[in-house]
């Protein structure tokens, strides 16, 4: 029946439950469903089946693996989606005893095999028996995954291993080898350093080393399982960019409280409310351990035979136990978990509407080589605090050129000032007539403009380069009235479609005399007079990625001298990531192109391996002679040993704005602006998983190259190991100018 109501965490409401084999699944499904749980995992065949000799029998047909009585049976799709399978513990197809290892392979074919048969969702694989090496059960796994369509293999990992069993496993592993006259190298994962602690080894090595070896299939997941002991939180995170399944979560990591319910360590807690957010489900395993006391008499009213269901600190939970199921041992651990999940804070309105672009590939827009729609305008528009920044950052300009033409008035003429002295209101109309109708406006409108009679009031010129439907227009405007300044704003766009939308936004707002509009290409066009102010937004989810340095070079050929461009700068910043989604998804397209493209995308199950690090940096206006927007980065990223090995899926790129002064615009994770969404991050992914050890930095390189027609990046790792030049000569991906 779920853990709650709530559909803000996905599929991390439905909680499951370990149960022995059963030879009646539907009553077995009823009666966990009652205690609450939602499906149930169940071993597959009994404890004590073993596969069928090899022998075929001859007259050629094949022995059937099972018996009825020997096999889960099920033949409903109903009971098929509320049973996981189990695959029998006992399996070690890396035993090093040829006959056992001969025996594993077998019954994990049968098993799978008949899993799929029933058209289970998914089996939960037992972990590897030699976490450090397990070649045969990764080919066995690799072929069943060749002909699986929708079933998911689980993965049981145990975050931590016992070194001790490792040990065993290694010595027995070399004494069968000895006697069959070779020897095994150690796989490597370990010998790592491992963030589990001393005596212990790295689950994530382990699973590491299978998907590796199944080639990072999707259908391919881990069930996590977590013992008593947890490893550092910084070696947890690195599950938030894997394919995590399930959390097995045994009866015996509960602790009592003082009322004797089972409860959960605090760290304990927050790696399930970490799964939660990341709508992985729950499967608790084992028997029911804590001596709960009877429940609470039935409250006033509920119906008879009811008894009142309680939290684990005693409170009531909200209803009443009227069916057997609630009276059910493990109802307590199933009544706690509902308690974790449903006290998890509600997900925002924002990330909500986010919700559906989570982990979702989209190409960066183009919007100097293409004309952008009109929705893509709107949806632009709704940031509400990306025009707040804009309005201050143009705010603060203004009332700095007031308070330096103030200053120069003290010592000079009124006819010195950087600002316009005065503006007449027929002659800014009959400006914008002429704008409007053609792609440049007249420098002797312009100039009667300057001078024309009007109140007298300080008049600034400031020009909107690239102006869209004209938000950053509404913006200018507010700040002016905010500063107690005339401006006289040029509104340059090259959509001819988006040029209708500040039409008609002029003549409701009645700023027909104060706006000319201009239909240009801005690094083309002949500005009829200088600007003080020139604001643009023309930035990337990697801030230059969308051209702003070029178009912005063209432009600032009308900017006066000390005049000041918003943006004043902008940086951009790389992490290395982990992303099985994002890999996968690239991957799924089965071609070299999708792999040598950046894209803009909500991230949302993925883990950075470091801290970001900036990358390029381009600054408005740039006086350089000639101007050269090419750049090269090489870029280190240092890792936290006790992080424990990840895998390198891409990089995470960010940028950080300087729009005017103080006022920063940024969707850098570390100083991201509060509220703002019109940027998700981006992504540049790699042909290839890179297997990061434990403490080993990452480094890698990036270029931003120019030519006459296009921008493009070219990305590559050098360590760990040195992997091939992204996009080499822009083949694959690249922004036209
Ligand atoms: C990211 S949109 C921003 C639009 C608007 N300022 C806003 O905030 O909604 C960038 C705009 O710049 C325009 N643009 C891009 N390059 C341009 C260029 N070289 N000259 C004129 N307009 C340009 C695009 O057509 C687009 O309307």
């Amino acid at each position: 029946m779920g853990l709650g109501k709530r559909t803000d965490y996905g599929d991390a409401k439905y909680a499951g439950v370990q149960v022995p084999f059963t030879g009646d699944v539907p009553a077995t499904v009823e009666a966990y469903s009652l205690c609450g749980f939602d499906f149930v995992v169940t071993p597959l065949v009994r404890d004590n089946w073993r596969p069928p000799a090899p022998a075929v029998p001859e007259n050629g047909s094949l022995p059937s693996p099972f018996n009825r009585d020997d096999c889960l049976y099920i033949n409903s799709s109903q009971w098929a989606n509320q049973v996981v399978g189990q695959v029998s513990d006992w399996i070690q197809p890396d035993s090093p005893d040829p006959a056992v290892r001969q025996q594993s392979v077998a019954a994990l074919r049968h098993q799978l095999g008949w899993a799929a048969h029933l058209g289970l969702q998914a089996v939960v694989l037992p972990p590897p028996h030699r976490p450090a090496r397990c070649p045969n059960y990764a080919q066995v796994l690799s072929q069943a995954l060749q002909g699986l369509t929708h079933m998911a293999l689980w993965l049981t990992v145990p975050l931590v291993i016992s070194n001790q069993s490792e040990q065993d496993q290694q010595q027995g592993a070399q004494q069968g080898a000895q006697g069959q006259g070779r020897t095994e190298q150690n796989g490597g994962a370990g010998a790592a350093a491992s963030p589990a602690g001393p005596g212990a080894l790295d689950g994530w090595e382990a699973w590491h080393q299978v998907r590796a070896q199944c080639d990072h299939h999707n259908l391919l997941g881990a069930a996590l399982l977590v013992g008593p002991t947890l490893p550092s939180a910084a070696s947890l995170d690195r599950w938030r960019g894997e394919s995590v399944k399930a959390v097995l979560l045994p009866t015996a990591v509960f602790t009592a409280n003082k009322r004797g319910y089972p409860v959960l360590s605090k760290p304990h807690q927050e790696l399930l409310a970490m799964f939660f957010k990341m709508g992985v489900q729950v499967v608790l395993t084992g028997e029911a351990c804590h001596d709960v006391p009877p429940p609470a008499p039935p409250a006033p009213g509920a119906p008879a035979g009811a008894a009142v269901a309680v939290g684990p600190d005693g409170s009531p939970l909200g209803f009443s136990i009227s069916n057997p199921g609630e009276a059910h041992p493990l109802r307590p651990y199933w009544d706690y978990l509902c308690f974790l999940f449903r006290r998890l804070e509600a997900v925002g309105e924002q990330e909500r509407q986010e919700a559906s672009y989570r982990d979702y590939l989209q190409v960066p827009l183009q919007p100097l080589q293409d004309n952008l729609e009109s929705q893509t305008y709107e949806t632009f528009e709704k940031d509400v605090q990306k025009y707040k920044l804009y309005e201050e950052a143009v705010y603060k300009a203004l009332k700095d050129k007031l308070a330096a033409a103030a200053a120069s008035s003290e010592t000079s003429s009124p006819y010195d000032l950087p600002i316009a002295s005065t503006s007449g209101r027929g002659s800014g109309r009959q400006h914008h007539h002429q704008t409007t109708h053609g792609s440049s406006s007249s420098p002797a409108a312009a100039a009667a403009a300057a001078s024309g009679g009007g109140d007298g009031g300080p008049v600034v010129v400031l020009m909107v380069v690239g102006a869209g439907r004209g938000p950053l227009v509404r913006a200018s405007m507010r700040a002016a009235s905010r500063a107690g300044v005339r401006l006289r704003v040029y509104a340059v766009e090259k959509n001819p479609n988006a040029i209708v939308h500040i039409q008609q936004m002029l003549r409701s707002e009645g700023w027909e005399a104060d706006v000319s509009i201009v239909s240009a290409d801005m690094r083309h066009w002949q500005a009829p007079e200088p600007a003080e102010i020139l604001v643009s937004e023309l930035l990337g989810s990697f801030g230059d990625n969308e051209l702003s340095p070029e178009c912005l070079d063209g432009a600032q050929r009308f900017l006066a001298p000390g005049g000041i461009s918003i943006p004043q700068s902008y940086t951009s910043y790389l992490a290395p990531a982990t992303s099985h989604k994002l890999h996968h998804d690239v991957k799924s397209y089965k071609d070299l192109e999708h792999f040598e493209t950046p894209y803009v995308v909500r991230l949302h199950r993925h883990h950075l391996l470091a801290a970001t690090q900036p990358l390029f940096t381009f600054s408005h206006p740039n006086p350089s002679e000639p101007i050269d927007n090419s750049r090269y980065a090489s870029v280190t990223f240092t890792r936290d040993p006790a992080a424990g090995a990840a895998v390198l899926h891409g990089f995470a790129g960010y940028f950080e704005c300087s729009l005017y002064g103080d006022v920063l615009l940024s969707i850098h994770p570390p100083s991201h602006s509060e509220n703002m969404f019109s940027w998700f991050p981006i992504f540049f992914p790699l042909r290839e998983p890179v297997y990061v050890p434990a403490g080993a930095p990452v480094e890698m390189q990036m270029w931003r190259c120019c030519s006459a027609h296009k921008v493009w990046y070219e990305w590559a790792v050098t360590a760990p190991v040195a992997g091939p030049i992204h996009n080499v000569g822009g083949r694959s991906y690249w922004v036209g100018l």
